[in-house]
């Protein structure tokens, strides 16, 4: 097997004794989009500080391209950094901004101007050479930093929430360029950020936390359609998964929680249904409308309608699934592949 580009074997950082992370392990191969997705306070940044060195771990070891680099300074790590707060000097221009890095390792003047322009190009900012961060948007402001991170070329670029500051629309369209930037440069990105969407639409690989534990490592589509636990089933997808209890849906033996998602609900005819709710709220979202249902022993039950759907609170509501569609829990909220046969 080829070894992975970065490798983090069983790493703990704690301060003062309080937990920080514990237990990290993970590989990462070159050129891969990782996700380090979770609740704040789960880990994320702390694990990515990590791997850039501005801490060092209690325990474990951490190599980077086949270098042990556990107690290496950041500089030595050949890695670049992308954080939420854009980190730009307010009195340099854009080009000063950018090139930064470049003055500070004394890269010669005529390749500067020409890595210069080629990152100012790759993220929309020729012509913004002279600005002063002040007199940009958010969004180039971002662009700046990633620009800064193009020049330095490095292998691996960290970044922390590089997109907190952004509206929702901007935040849609810095995605697809910092994901484009990614493939097209070939560069191994470690991405934290805690919103779901943003991890599942980037990342092929995604490391999601939880109180500075990993709870399940994978592709968008493992977490989604094989939650490793009832956290990851909660955490992952929008609307989240719904949670039955197993008293609720009896005949699934060793199941203490059975799971399903919005789309694998109907509505069923009176009288046909598995499960009788009853409508709480309706959340239209243009092409949809989510019905949020509720039963004794379940959460987050939620059936998706075509269209605009105005159905009053407290309406009865049958509903029907297939046993193919649901998924199992443990009592220790662990997946189970299958339930234990005669229940
Ligand atoms: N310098 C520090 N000193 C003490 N505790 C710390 C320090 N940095 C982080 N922690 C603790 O470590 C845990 C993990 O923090 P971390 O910042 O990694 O979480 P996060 O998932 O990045 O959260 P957020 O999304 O809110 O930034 C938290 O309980 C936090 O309080």
């Amino acid at each position: 097997m080829t070894q992975p580009f970065v490798h983090v074997e069983d790493v703990a950082k704690r301060w003062n004794g309080q937990l920080g992370v514990e237990n990290i392990s993970l590989s990462i191969p070159e050129g891969a989009f990782v996700a380090l997705l979770g609740p704040s306070g789960c880990g994320k940044s702390t694990t990515l500080r990590l791997l850039s060195g501005l801490e060092l771990p209690d325990e474990g070891r951490i190599s980077i391209d086949g270098r042990d680099v556990t107690l290496a300074a950041p500089s030595e790590r050949n890695l670049s950094m992308v954080f939420q707060s854009y980190a730009l000097f307010p009195h340099l221009s854009v080009a000063e901004n950018v090139m930064f890095g470049l003055k500070v390792r004394k890269t010669p003047k005529a390749e500067r101007q020409k890595k210069l322009h080629r990152a100012l190009e790759i993220t929309g900012l020729l012509g913004y050479e002279n600005r002063k961060p002040g007199e940009l948007s958010g969004g180039q402001r971002q662009r700046v930093a990633l620009a800064r991170a193009i020049v330095a070329n490095q292998p691996l670029c960290l970044m922390d929430e590089p997109l907190s500051n952004l509206d929702a629309k901007l935040r849609a369209s810095v995605r697809k360029d910092i994901k484009k930037l990614q493939s097209d440069l070939g560069m191994t990105v470690v991405y934290v950020t805690h919103d779901q969407t943003e991890a599942m639409s980037m990342a092929d690989m995604v490391v999601l936390m939880k109180d500075g534990h990993i709870q399940q490592v994978g592709a968008p589509e493992d977490l989604y359609y094989k939650p490793a636990n009832t956290f990851v089933a909660e955490f992952v997808g929008a609307p989240p998964m719904a949670l039955i209890d197993s008293a609720a849906l009896p005949g699934f033996g060793g199941v203490e929680k059975i799971g399903l998602r919005a789309e694998n609900i109907h509505v069923a005819e009176t009288g046909q249904g598995r499960l009788s709710c009853q409508v709480s709220e309706c959340e239209f979202l243009g092409s949809e409308t989510f019905v949020g249902l509720s039963h004794p022993g379940t959460t987050g039950l939620t059936v998706s309608m075509p269209g605009l759907r105005n159905i009053p609170a407290g309406q009865q509501m049958e509903i029907g699934f297939s046993d193919a569609d649901l998924h199992f829990f443990d009592a220790n909220g662990q997946r189970l592949n299958q339930p234990q046969p005669g229940a």
